[in-house]
């Protein structure tokens, strides 16, 4: 639960988040969509305690993040963004940073859920093969998809998934936000992105402009009236067009 929070990034002169309540349910997922600028990094990385929240307060798995320093938000909050950190080892290895202790079914599982297993097991070495450095072996789909494996299997409480499929080309992104969408069903989940693609499956839909929510509610509810996400859709089916033509 947030409540009234503001954040300034440093060396600005006006707040990037001016003030915003939200409630992130357990088992539930909010979208938070906006155009460039408008704050949805900045909302992930205030909740992450990457940049200092202002006034205002939020609640982390009912503990008031006051009383959290960040290696605690850090474990409970699990961050899946646009650049997923892997490490120069294995497949199996860039898991096992989740959880240690986690056999091979429990691997195997994440590795399904993320849609990756297919693709680990026609690998050479299958999950003992290495990714090179930053995943520099692997697509920039199959990177992100298995820093999803990780946080899957890492059950983190509550998960950010900030703009993961950015810089993929558009079917990819797409088929990766449709299977993240899958893959992350009754966990409680801030999915930040520009794109509206697969939204009509989450619980809550919040757009934000200039640091402020300007409307929320379920997609299609808000996609049947005029306003701000109907704006958006139209000019992503625009966009769409252009990027088929
Ligand atoms: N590191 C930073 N230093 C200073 N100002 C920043 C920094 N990061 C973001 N801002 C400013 O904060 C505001 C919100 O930016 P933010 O990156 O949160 O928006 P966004 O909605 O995530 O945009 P995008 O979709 O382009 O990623 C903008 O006015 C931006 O210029």
């Amino acid at each position: 639960m947030v409540k009234a929070l503001t954040a300034r990034h440093p060396g600005q002169d006006r707040d990037a988040l001016a003030g915003l309540d939200l409630t992130l349910e357990r088992g539930r997922r909010i979208a938070v969509v906006g155009p460039s600028g408008s704050g949805k990094t900045t909302l992930a990385q205030t909740l992450l305690r990457f940049l200092d929240a202002g006034s205002g307060s939020y609640t982390l798995a009912g503990v008031d993040a006051h009383a959290l320093d960040g290696d605690d938000v850090r474990r409970l909050v699990g961050l899946c963004a646009q650049d997923a950190h892997l490490f120069n080892s294995s497949v199996r290895e860039n898991l096992l940073l989740a959880r240690k202790d986690a056999g091979e079914d429990e691997l195997r599982d994440a590795l399904g859920r993320a849609r990756l297993l297919e693709w680990a097991d026609s690998l050479p070495e299958g999950l003992d093969t290495l990714v090179g450095e930053h995943g520099a072996r692997l697509s920039g789909g199959q990177r992100q998809r298995l820093a999803l494996a990780r946080a899957l299997l890492a059950d983190f409480p509550v998960l950010v998934l900030d703009e993961p499929a950015e810089h993929l080309d558009l079917p990819t992104a797409d088929a990766l936000t449709a299977d993240l969408l899958a893959a992350t069903e009754g966990r409680t989940t801030l999915l930040i992105t520009h794109r509206l693609a697969g939204l009509e499956s989450v619980d809550e839909v919040v757009v934000l402009d200039e640091g402020r929510i300007v409307q929320r509610g379920p997609y299609a509810e808000l996609a049947a009236v005029p306003g701000p996400l109907r704006a958006m859709a139209r000019r992503e089916e625009q966009t769409g067009l252009l990027v088929a033509g």
